[in-house]
């Protein structure tokens, strides 16, 4: 049997547009591995917020991201509200923005491939990735998922805090000036505000398939 080359996957979307869950079923189904690099901006933001310094300390930013362990980062515990918003805070250094690129890259070099998402994958991290898709829902589309997805897991949310606190990160995020989130010139745009997680994953699915055997 010939070998594959590996592929790489990049998926980037703002808050809450479902490019996490796709990627996850992308990644079981093709069988590679992944990476949610939001995790470690939030990971790095975590490490500032447990030490009790200021989100503004780059130096302690820049080494926490130089030494944190991705193979221990904990998606229920990063997937607090707070850490989210301290992570779009030290997400905007430079040096921090440097080290965790370096880190993303290198995952996704091992082995056979790998899904990344997160927000400057097809811009940045992996501006020759095989297959780059932006995912995206209306504001009002994305609070909704997350308001009924805090209420899934016994929290307590409030629909309008959480359509501010997504305009609010979105306008940080895309405001940025390094790596501000965008899509890439080659990135397939997938809407999803009237799309349901099953027909988001066989959308994905008919573009990469049609990238695979091309
Ligand atoms: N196409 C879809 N239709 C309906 N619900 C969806 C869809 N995609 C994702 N969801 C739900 O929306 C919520 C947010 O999805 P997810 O966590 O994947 O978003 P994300 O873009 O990775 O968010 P973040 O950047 O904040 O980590 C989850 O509860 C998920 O189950
Ligand atoms: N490639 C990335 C990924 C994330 N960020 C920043 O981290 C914040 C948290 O990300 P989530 O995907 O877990 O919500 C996000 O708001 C961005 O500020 C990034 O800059 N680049």
């Amino acid at each position: 049997m010939k070998e594959r080359e590996p592929f790489t996957i990049a998926i980037d979307g703002p808050a809450a547009s479902g490019k996490g869950t796709l990627s996850r079923r992308l990644a079981a189904h093709y069988g590679l591995r992944h990476l949610d690099t939001g995790l470690t901006y939030r990971a790095v933001a975590k490490a500032l917020l447990d030490r009790g310094v200021s989100l503004d300390d780059e130096a302690e930013a820049v080494e926490a991201a130089h030494t944190l362990d991705l193979s221990a980062m904990d998606r229920m515990v990063l997937a607090a509200h707070g850490i989210g918003e301290a992570a779009s805070k030290v997400a905007v250094m430079t040096d921090v923005r440097k080290a965790l690129v370096e880190r993303q890259r290198a995952f996704a070099a091992e082995g056979l491939g790998a899904v990344l998402d997160g927000r400057d994958i097809g811009t940045v991290v992996l501006p020759n990735a095989d297959v780059k898709l932006y995912v995206t829902a209306s504001p009002a589309v994305r609070a909704e998922r997350r308001y009924h997805e805090i209420l899934r897991d016994g929290g307590v949310a409030d629909r309008a805090a959480i359509l501010t606190d997504i305009e609010r990160r979105d306008a940080r995020d895309m405001g940025r000036a390094d790596s501000p989130l965008r899509p890439a010139e080659d990135a397939h745009l997938l809407d999803t505000s009237e799309m349901g997680i099953e027909a988001a994953f066989n959308a994905a699915r008919a573009l990469i398939n049609s990238k695979r055997d091309a």
